[in-house]
């Protein structure tokens, strides 16, 4: 299978470069990076730190489209956006990782998405996945008598907040307690806030240093709580899933996935 990256010098491009790269049933055909990236003509293993494996990092996207069977998108919601309508008009298969999506940038995508394979995933990592289910599991069984608070962290270079995973468990758990997100939501606190109302669901950002990636969902109450907790060590966590899911998708009819149907999560299966 054929794939290129996009995004391919950042830090989860070069993470799925080198892996793609070891991976027996793959080939990597082409590296987008923006026009006017200093990492443009150089070898994207060499950017990767895997060695030379003669990909020069391009941004002609419409060349890296003929080439490639599946297009791997961590880069920008712009980027990935344009590279979602691209895919769809040239036939071929996408993984977006990207997050930080606007709403009607989101609705463009659930509009797009399902005309070619396109498979949109906020956290590609086995972990993340399970606590998704985890998350809507609990919050159906404890009901409003518990106060849902999230909290996640994150290095000192990202670019969106709250997180697309952050994001993604306080909608599942607003969906599991039959609660309206845009209503309940609350995204950090500051000043005279007042009492915290029930149905409120908090969603707290973190940013320091090399952190690569925490999401705790705590569930409260007076004399209790549950946390769940899911901690990245590595970006690697990811990248195997970006890689997994591009294999995965190269075979799928057309639609809109998400790395649940990739593992097999989505409720009912
Ligand atoms: N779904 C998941 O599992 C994960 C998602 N992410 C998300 O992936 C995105 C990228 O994260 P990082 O790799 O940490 O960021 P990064 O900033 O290190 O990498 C993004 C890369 O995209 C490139 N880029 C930007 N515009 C471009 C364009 N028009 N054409 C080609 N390349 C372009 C940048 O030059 C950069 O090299 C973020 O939205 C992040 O939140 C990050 C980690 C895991
Ligand atoms: O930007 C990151 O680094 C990450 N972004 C994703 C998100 O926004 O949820 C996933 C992961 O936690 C790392």
């Amino acid at each position: 299978m054929k794939i290129a990256v996009c995004g391919a010098a950042g830090r989860m491009g070069r993470r799925i470069v080198a892996l793609a790269h070891e991976h027996p049933e793959m080939q990597i055909v082409g590296a987008l990076e923006f026009p006017k990236h200093p990492a443009l003509g150089n070898d994207a293993g060499e950017i990767a730190g895997i060695g030379h494996i003669a990909v020069p990092i391009t941004s002609d996207l419409d060349e890296i489209l003929k080439k490639c069977d599946v297009l791997v998108d961590f880069s920008s919601p712009d980027t990935s956006l344009r590279n979602i309508k691209a895919a769809t008009e040239s036939g071929k298969a996408i993984v977006v990782g990207t997050t930080g999506f606007s709403e009607s940038q989101r609705k463009e995508i659930e509009k797009i998405g399902p005309t070619t394979r396109c498979l949109v995933a906020p956290n590609m990592s086995v972990g993340v996945n399970l606590l998704f289910n985890l998350t809507e599991t609990v919050a159906r069984a404890l009901g409003d008598a518990y106060d849902v608070e999230i909290i996640e962290a994150h290095h000192n270079l990202k670019k969106d907040a709250p997180s697309g995973t952050a994001v993604k468990l306080a909608q599942l758990a607003a969906q599991a307690l039959d609660r309206d997100l845009e209503e309940v939501g609350v995204y950090g606190r500051k000043g005279i806030v007042g009492e915290r109302k029930n149905h409120e669901i908090g969603v707290m950002a973190v940013r320091g240093g090399d952190i690569v990636g925490e999401h705790t969902v705590m569930f409260v109450t007076g004399g209790e709580r549950i946390e769940l907790i899911h901690r990245a060590h590595s970006r690697d966590a990811l990248a195997k899933g970006a890689v997994r899911a591009a294999l995965w998708i190269y075979s799928q009819p057309p639609g809109l996935y998400d790395m649940q149907d990739v593992l097999g999560l989505k409720a009912g299966k």
